[in-house]
């Protein structure tokens, strides 16, 4: 890998909003990559910024994994996502000789990419600049809003399931936006409930309204509930559009309403 050097910057970014939880496995690398699509649905120009880099698992999602980053003059240029270049992304995926590769690096070492990811990329225009994060409140997380504060103010989206345990650690993720100054968009529940293809019944598989409860008891937004669905998981493992390819099923108009109510909060009446 190989230094750029600060060149590249965010200064067509219009938003950059963090995506955290407290447990790994809630969804937030799923949220991170449909809201991008969603957004890009709606006309929006949005890039994705993976740092979970012991778990780069976009690019497959996106079904863009084994392409490379390439460098130009003024830093490394993402990998577009599609042909009109609406979706762009950077990851550690695409630095890797073999995908499957396993990060095993101490923290300054990860820090000293974040850094870079953050100087260096060439986002040029955006709507919205998505951070996928590790979870919890690592160094990593202290090093990306470090690099990205004085750049724009940070929003934070909290991904949680409705298990008590799972709300319990978005409770620590609030402390840590209040401690760093990040603005808390909304609180998302993801894998809340399970909605029967052929009956439609919506089963509580876990319990239900646990992150909704949580903002409320916080004082911050609630942004929805997804629900878990097949069609979902499949679209993930496949690398397929699901917004597009999917807008009869139950999480499509759940992932819809939590990027409108991302425009909603980050335009300038909303905010
Ligand atoms: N609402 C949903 N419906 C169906 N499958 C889902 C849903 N949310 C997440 N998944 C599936 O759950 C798995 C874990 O999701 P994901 O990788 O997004 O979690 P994560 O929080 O980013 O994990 P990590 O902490 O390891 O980075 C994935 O296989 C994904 O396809």
């Amino acid at each position: 890998m190989e230094a750029v050097g600060e060149r590249g910057n965010l200064s067509g970014v219009g938003h950059i909003l963090l995506v955290l939880s407290g447990k790994g496995g809630v969804g937030k690398s799923t949220i991170s990559t449909e809201l991008a699509l969603a957004l890009r649905h709606v006309g929006k120009k949005v890039g994705i910024l993976d740092v979970d880099l012991c778990g780069p698992s976009i690019p497959q999602m996106l079904k863009v994994q084994g392409k490379g980053v390439h460098q130009c003059d003024s830093g490394w240029v993402p990998v577009f996502v599609d042909q009109d270049k609406s979706i762009s992304l950077m990851s550690i995926g695409f630095l890797l000789e073999k995908p499957d590769d396993a990060v095993v690096w101490r923290g300054p070492k990860k820090n000293a990419l974040i850094k870079q990811f953050i100087s260096d990329v060439t986002w040029g225009d955006l709507d919205f600049l998505i951070v996928d994060t590790p979870p919890g409140t690592s160094d990593e997380h202290i090093s990306t809003v470090e690099s990205l504060r004085p750049y724009k103010p940070l929003g934070a989206v909290l991904v949680t399931t409705p298990q008590a345990v799972s709300v319990g650690d978005v409770r620590r993720e609030l402390t840590f936006c209040k401690k760093t100054g990040l603005q808390v968009i909304g609180i998302v529940e993801n894998m809340s409930g399970f909605v029967c293809p052929h009956c439609l019944e919506c089963t509580n598989l876990f319990s239900k309204g646990g992150g909704e409860e949580l903002a409320r008891h916080a004082g911050v937004p609630f942004l929805g509930c997804v629900p878990l669905d097949p069609q979902l998981t499949q679209s993930l493992e496949e690398g397929r559009d699901f917004i597009q390819e999917f807008p009869k099923s139950s999480a499509f108009p759940a992932l819809a309403h939590i990027a409108q109510q991302i425009l909603d909060r980050t335009s300038p009446q909303g905010s």
